[in-house]
């Protein structure tokens, strides 16, 4: 559903796990850092806002979003690291660059959480200019970084859900 049709900050909360034991990396690449920032504070603000503990949050910056596949990995290899958002917003330029960094990032993050078979949630921004790109970390479109943080926090209960089911 595209962003015009769907608030990137509107969600539903009803069925929320507890998340006050977890831990999360948050990884926020440094390329378009205005956006970046942005999509930081909304997922670190809507960690908190569901029950996350501060200390239960670790950062890590990385040069570019192509580098947050080998971050999110470092990182999902923990053994005291529960889920993994990587933020990142890629612009589209004059060549055909930005496609092929969208593409590695996509499978890279996709190939991580498959891997290490927990939650690394793609908070990529792929706008085609930089007002696509606030509108989306903030503006009128919210914000990724909320959905990002808020999509760890529902693939942790289902997660668990998965891992506790017992048939009858
Ligand atoms: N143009 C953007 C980049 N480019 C840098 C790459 O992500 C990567 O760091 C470089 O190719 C070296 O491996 N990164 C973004 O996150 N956003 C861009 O718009
Ligand atoms: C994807 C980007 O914005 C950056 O790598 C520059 O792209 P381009 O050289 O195609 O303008």
């Amino acid at each position: 559903m595209a962003s015009e049709l769907k608030n990137l900050s509107v969600f539903d909360t009803s069925e929320l796990p507890d998340v006050g034991h977890r831990r999360f990396a948050i990884l926020v690449s440094e390329w378009n850092s205005d956006v970046t920032e942005a999509l930081y504070q909304g997922a670190y603000d809507t960690l908190i806002q569901y029950g996350v503990k501060p200390d239960h949050i670790v950062r890590g910056n990385v040069p570019g979003s192509y580098e947050l596949s080998l971050a999110s990995l470092w990182f999902a290899q923990r053994d005291d690291i529960d889920a993994v958002i990587a933020l990142g917003c890629v612009i589209q330029g004059e060549t055909k660059h930005n496609d092929y960094i969208n593409n590695a990032v996509a499978q890279g993050l996709t190939n991580v959480s498959l891997k290490t078979s927990k939650p690394v949630i793609f908070g990529v921004l792929t706008p085609n200019d930089q007002q696509q790109a606030l509108d989306r970390a903030g503006g009128k479109h919210g914000n990724k970084g909320d959905e990002a943080a808020i999509t760890a926090i529902k693939m942790l209960g289902l997660q668990k859900q998965v891992y506790s089911f017992q048939f009858k």
